[in-house]
């Protein structure tokens, strides 16, 4: 599964069929969404226009899991509670949970729950508690882009500061530890009875700000994981207050940038667009969550709608949210997705493997064709060492990203060796002072392989060998026959001008 898991969960209906008599649905269908496997088919209900009212289409979304109206809290947090479990227990990765939609879709009934129907939270929490983890929590929402403690006694807006190695944080947030399910019984009621709500068109007690329930493991030590109810993603109506639209411009730019730091992460994982930067610091949301949003972490996106047809757009929004979400990170391939501390660095090492590969392909296509190598310029071979075991390494600069990088030292055997002049490019390495010398053997570095010279077969003797083992003598013969033709060449010479004269 990739780091990014995004889920839709259905709500039950809430209202009649009859408050909707302006709306045709086709039958027997009463709402407007299907769940069918992993897809969740959402379908148009048109206008009536007299009796022109058949007019219907039907849209088809994938994601990674789909939950219709049956589906308990206690089945869900079973398939997406145990990868969440997985990566922070086992793996040790920050995680973070976040619940999207619309106004009382079932956000905060999927992240919190009710007292007999436990949601996300209570149920990780119950569970760190069974098996003795040391945990602390902390609870906050964020509120017109203001930061306020829910487990405080007082309210007061706290401010975000960056900590040079653990990334943003909220001065003065309390932390308070989780023993026991009483803890977390008496924390949520604190924190739920802090939260901003407020009476809307569609919900009569909606949560006004996005919720942030962090589990911390081991205290600073241990990975975090974030579990977030997110404020309503609508459109405010019509009669809205000056305090609703406001809160509501608040709510919808977070929620924008959220899903540009989600886009932009996915651009430089697949390495598209490596200079583009995901805006964390846009909203506060994005930047406290900035630890577990990409690189390492696991996210699980639960995107929670409501299947009657009058919620039709504000249903097709969220589906498009979520869809664009996971068709983004599962573009860029989970093999990609596994190391650095953000998607850049992600990129880098995906790029520097493609490299690799490319030139061991040419370097095996150049040896077959016995052509010599040529340099590539933008991996300079600086040194080769070799490490503990004796195992050649060779320290790359790599003129793009102004890095030096070490790498095992594919060595390759060969007949055929071209020898490389030392030069800027090319170091012959120290290694060759450490080498053998009985066994003298050409070598040289060469696009990030060390080719050697297999050694020489001990060689039979040649034929002009043999000749000058049987006659010894024969060797002199050469320079002495030189000498006498050099002799006659001067004599001749001689003669010559004599007779001129
Ligand atoms: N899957 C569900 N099963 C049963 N009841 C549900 C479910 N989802 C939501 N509800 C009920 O619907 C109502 C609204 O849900 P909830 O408060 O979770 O919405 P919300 O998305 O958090 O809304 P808001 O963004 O306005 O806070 C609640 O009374 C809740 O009990």
């Amino acid at each position: 599964m990739g780091r990014l898991t995004v889920a839709v969960r259905v709500r039950p209906p809430v209202c009649e069929p009859e408050l909707d008599s302006n709306v045709a649905t086709s039958s027997p269908q009463k709402t407007t969404v299907n769940v069918t496997g992993d897809n969740v088919i959402l379908n148009e209900a048109t206008p009536k226009h007299g009796i022109f009212q058949k007019v219907f289409r039907s849209r088809q979304f994938k994601f990674d899991q789909c939950f219709d109206s049956a589906k308990s809290q206690e089945e869900i947090f079973q398939i997406l509670g145990a990868t969440v479990l997985d990566s922070l227990l086992v793996v040790g990765q920050n995680c973070s949970v976040v619940a999207y939609g619309q106004t009382g879709s079932g956000k905060t009934f999927t992240m919190l729950g009710e007292p007999f129907q436990p949601g996300f939270i209570p149920q990780f929490c119950n569970y760190l508690i069974d098996s003795q983890a040391n945990c602390s929590v902390s609870f906050y929402e964020i509120y017109n882009e203001k930061v306020f403690d829910l487990l405080s006694d007082c309210r007061k807006a706290l401010s975000v500061r960056q900590h040079p190695s653990d990334g943003p944080f909220v001065l003065g947030l309390q932390r308070q530890a989780l023993k026991s399910s009483d803890d977390l019984k008496r924390l949520l009621q604190i924190g739920i009875e802090s939260r901003t709500t407020a009476k809307t068109v569609s919900h009569h007690s909606s949560s006004r700000s996005h919720a942030v329930f962090t589990i911390y493991l081991n205290e600073d030590k241990g990975p975090k994981l974030h579990l977030v109810d997110l404020a309503g993603s609508e459109r405010p109506h019509h009669h809205a207050s000056k305090l609703e639209i406001r809160e509501s411009a608040h709510i919808n730019r977070s929620l924008a940038t959220l899903g540009n730091v989600i886009l932009c992460l996915s651009c430089t994982s697949s390495a598209r667009n490596g200079s583009k930067f995901a805006p964390y610091r846009d909203s506060a949301l994005t930047w406290l969550l900035r630890d577990s949003l990409g690189g390492r972490a696991q996210t699980v996106m639960i995107a929670t709608i409501s299947p009657e047809a009058r919620f039709y757009n504000e249903t097709l929004k969220t589906l498009r949210y979520a869809n664009r979400a996971r068709s983004i990170f599962s573009h860029t391939g989970d093999s990609e997705n596994r190391g650095g501390r953000h998607g850049v660095d992600d990129a880098i090492e995906a790029e520097l493997r493609r490299e690799i590969d490319r030139l061991r392909v040419a370097l095996a296509d150049r040896l077959n064709h016995h052509r010599p190598p040529e340099l590539d310029h933008r991996f300079k071979v600086c040194h080769c060492i070799r490490n503990a075991e004796g195992q050649p390494y060779v320290v790359r600069y790599d003129s793009n990203t102004r890095s030096c990088m070490t790498s095992p030292l594919p060595v390759v055997h060969s007949d055929d060796v071209p020898v490389i002049k030392r030069s800027k490019s090319v170091a012959l390495s120290p290694i060759m002072d450490q080498s053998p010398r009985d066994a003298p053997r050409t070598r040289a570095v060469a696009r990030g392989c060390l080719l050697m010279k297999t050694p020489a077969a001990p060689q039979t003797p040649s034929d002009d060998e043999h000749v000058s083992q049987l006659f010894p003598s024969a060797l002199l013969l050469q320079p002495c026959l030189a000498v006498l033709l050099l002799l006659f060449a001067l004599s001749r010479l001689v003669i010559c001008r004599l007779r001129k004269k």
